[in-house]
């Protein structure tokens, strides 16, 4: 053995007069690498990525992320998968079949990375770490253990980029695609009741630190709110604002793309920690149950987490919905779904933060005519219609908050003149709102003249003041 040695570094050595040094260096250590693997021996762990019940593998998330932090040794690699997204660094991502090598407590360790297809198409992915049988004992535990650790400081780093997961199609095995959630809201940016929002967010607070509690009852360690009221009034970016105040992922479940009760459970059982499960529009499944082809019990198993209490750790469900008058009362009883936020429509209040948020006016000569129309007429807009008035006049607040006042006024006189129609901040309807003034789903009611002259009184009352 000691020969053949000798022979291989000679004739090593006569070719590095033609290859640059560091190359040489990389030819002689691969040499010695596999003249050591002929001498000692080895033991194999294999790290799958899904379990024989089609689960995800936690440690394989964490075998992953510490073997592609192995930068340097992936570069070595013989094929490296490059990815960068928007404004970041390029990051190196191992390829199948190569193998990278890392070094702990004076052992050498590799790690290889497999992808099978298997029949029906599907990727069986698996890391395998090889270890010399002699340090096997000496650095295993400990090896497993630094792994959990620098994932686990990687993972919190990166949480910095929230994940918006959606369900996939129920024929795959890894049911959840990612993609990072891009939703600009904020719990700053929502216009809603403040004490309401400090309450919330201390409730969930509160029960995030009650582990001991929730265990010491024998109840899952879970906390669901339903999320209800008209559209557009903002339950939808009220979950993008929780998971960013939270720093929590969001995995959205599309009902509509769970194929029975066992998919949901297992898409739950697929979910991670730190994160809120959303079922938006909950009010249409259980409406028209033809929507999905999940169950009405196997949906409240689903809201009751009773699967996911396995693995010990804090489920948050968000569920959201339009009305719940029609929705039968044991759906949505104490304990299934533990707080229920109303999302009212805009009073002035709400109008005035707007105001301030989307045109940056505090005060205005207008202020007290908009309160006056809206003790008139009560609050019938969704901020999001307000908003939206207010977005296409930004170039103008007085003519922002005229129109406020004038879609105010439409959707009042046709609450009065029993109207089936109110008024709609719908775009796709170009015919008036192109000049700042309004959509109406009847434009030649009688209606409408009326609130014309209402609109003219109010405009000549405005110039006066
Ligand atoms: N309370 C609010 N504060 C600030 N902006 C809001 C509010 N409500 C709605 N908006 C604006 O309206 C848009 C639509 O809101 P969102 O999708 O959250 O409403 P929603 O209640 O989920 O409606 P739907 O019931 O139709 O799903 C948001 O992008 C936001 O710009
Ligand atoms: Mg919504």
């Amino acid at each position: 053995m000691i020969y053949f040695t000798l022979f291989v570094l000679i004739i090593s050595i006569s070719f590095s007069l033609f290859f640059r040094w560091t190359t040489f260096i990389n030819v002689v250590k691969q040499m010695m690498h596999s003249i050591e693997d002929h001498v000692y021996v080895y033991q194999l762990f294999k790290v799958p990525e899904l379990n024989e019940n089609l689960q995800e593998n936690q440690f394989y998330r964490k075998v992953s992320t510490y073997v592609n932090s192995l930068s340097s040794s992936i570069e070595d690699s013989d094929f490296t998968n490059l990815f960068s997204s928007e404004g970041k660094d390029i990051i190196l991502y191992l390829d199948d079949n190569q193998i990278v090598h890392d070094t702990f407590l004076g052992a050498r360790i590799s790690w290889k990375y497999q992808v099978l297809v298997e029949d029906d198409y599907q990727k069986k992915k698996t890391f395998v770490l090889k270890m010399k049988k002699r340090d096997k004992r000496r650095i295993l535990q400990s090896y497993l253990q630094h792994i959990d650790t620098v994932s686990d400081e990687i993972e919190e780093r990166c949480r910095r980029e929230l994940k918006l997961f959606i369900n996939t199609e129920s024929h795959q095995h890894r049911r959840w695609r990612s993609t990072p959630l891009a939703h600009p809201a904020t719990l700053n940016t929502i216009v809603m009741d403040s004490d309401l929002k400090i309450r919330i967010m201390s409730d969930l607070e509160s029960f995030l630190e009650s582990k001991e509690y929730y265990h010491r009852l024998g109840r899952v360690w879970k906390r669901s709110y339903l999320l209800y009221g008209p559209s557009g009034t903002g339950k939808s970016s009220f979950v993008a604002a929780m998971a960013k105040s939270l720093n929590y992922d969001v995995y959205d479940v599309d009902l509509s793309n769970v194929s029975d009760d066992s998919d949901l459970k297992m898409l739950l059982v697929q979910t991670r920690r730190k994160s809120l499960i959303v079922v938006e529009d909950l009010d249409r499944f259980l409406n028209d149950s033809s929507s999905s082809s999940v169950s009405l019990s196997g949906l409240l198993n689903f809201m009751d987490g009773i699967v996911s209490s396995c693995s010990g750790d804090e489920k948050i469900m968000v569920f959201t919905m339009n009305y719940k008058e029609l929705i039968d009362p044991p759906v949505l009883r104490p304990g299934r779904v533990d707080v229920h936020i109303y999302f009212p429509l805009c009073d002035f209040n709400m109008f005035l933060t707007l105001a301030d948020t989307y045109l940056g006016v505090k005060d205005h000569k207008m202020f007290p005519h908009v309160e006056e129309t809206f003790e008139i007429t009560g609050a019938t807009l969704s901020p999001a219609e307000i908003a939206e008035l207010m977005v296409m006049n930004r170039s103008s607040p007085s003519r922002a908050f005229k129109s406020v006042m004038t879609a105010l006024q439409i959707n009042k006189v046709a609450a009065s003149s029993k109207l089936q129609g109110r008024w709609i901040g719908d775009s796709s309807d170009q015919s008036e709102s192109s000049s700042g003034i309004l959509n109406w789903k009847d434009v030649s009611s009688p209606a409408i003249k009326e609130i014309r002259k209402f609109y003219g009184v109010l405009s000549a009352k405005i110039g006066d003041t």
